[in-house]
């Protein structure tokens, strides 16, 4: 079982970007550890979001919590520079996305940034042979990438519980962070699947009470992961 702390990141995909400084401020008030920033290129994904002068302007305004930037973009290399001098804390990506996976990885850790390797929900976790010791965070999607407010694949369940065993077997502290269709209601079962780090858009930037939901969710996870 996962020894890590529980961190519960909001994906500010589903914020109000017209005051992306405040909901940031308030959800970490509200009890998040990292901020989720998911990045979308419309070429890997098909939507288009945010970038590294959006990270900067964040930590400009003050953020200090860690910022866990998700890329969904093809190529990756070149705009991982850009992610750590912005204040990135921890960078992922999609191996489809990189021609080269452990180099990617290499890159991100040569920027002095915690690297994460994200698998969609088809790929294989065979993908993480000979790169799981190089990194600092898997990151189970539990969605296909693109977009917000999707529903939960349920075989993500048994995706985790397989990469929790490989993770523990291997006796490095790596986080196991899951991303879609996360809710109060349905975060119990995941961290008892294994996972210690929580992605949530839409079940906190839709709920009326940001302290509620949060409070809420890491109840569930205690209780799962005692
Ligand atoms: O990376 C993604 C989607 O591609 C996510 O981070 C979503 O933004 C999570 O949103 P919810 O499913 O929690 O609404
Ligand atoms: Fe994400």
């Amino acid at each position: 079982m996962a020894t890590q702390s529980t961190v519960i990141a909001p994906s500010i995909l589903s914020a109000d970007f017209a005051r992306l400084g405040e909901e940031v401020d308030n959800v970490i008030k509200a009890g998040a550890d990292w901020v989720h920033f998911d990045v979308m290129d419309n070429h890997y994904v098909p939507n288009l979001t945010i970038g590294p002068m959006v990270c900067e302007a964040l930590r400009k305004h003050g953020v200090s919590a860690p910022i866990d930037v998700h890329l969904m973009v093809e190529p990756v290399d070149r705009i991982v520079p850009d992610f750590a001098k912005a204040g990135a804390t921890t960078i992922s990506f999609h191996p489809e996305a990189s021609a080269h996976v452990h180099r990617t990885i290499q890159l991100i850790k040569s920027h002095g940034c915690k690297a994460g390797l994200v698998l969609n929900p088809a790929t294989p976790i065979d993908v993480l042979d000979w790169v799981l010791e190089d990194l600092d965070l898997v990151l189970l999607m539990s969605v296909n990438p693109g977009f917000g407010g999707q529903s939960f694949i349920p075989s993500a369940l048994e995706k985790l519980r397989r990469v929790r065993e490989r993770i523990d077997r291997s006796g490095r502290e790596i986080r196991l962070e899951i991303d879609g269709g996360v809710k109060a209601d349905n975060i119990g079962e995941i961290a008892a699947a294994g996972a210690d780090t929580f992605v949530a858009g839409s079940a906190i930037f839709n709920a009326p009470d940001y302290a509620d939901v949060i409070g809420r969710m890491k109840a569930a996870v205690d209780a799962a992961r005692k």
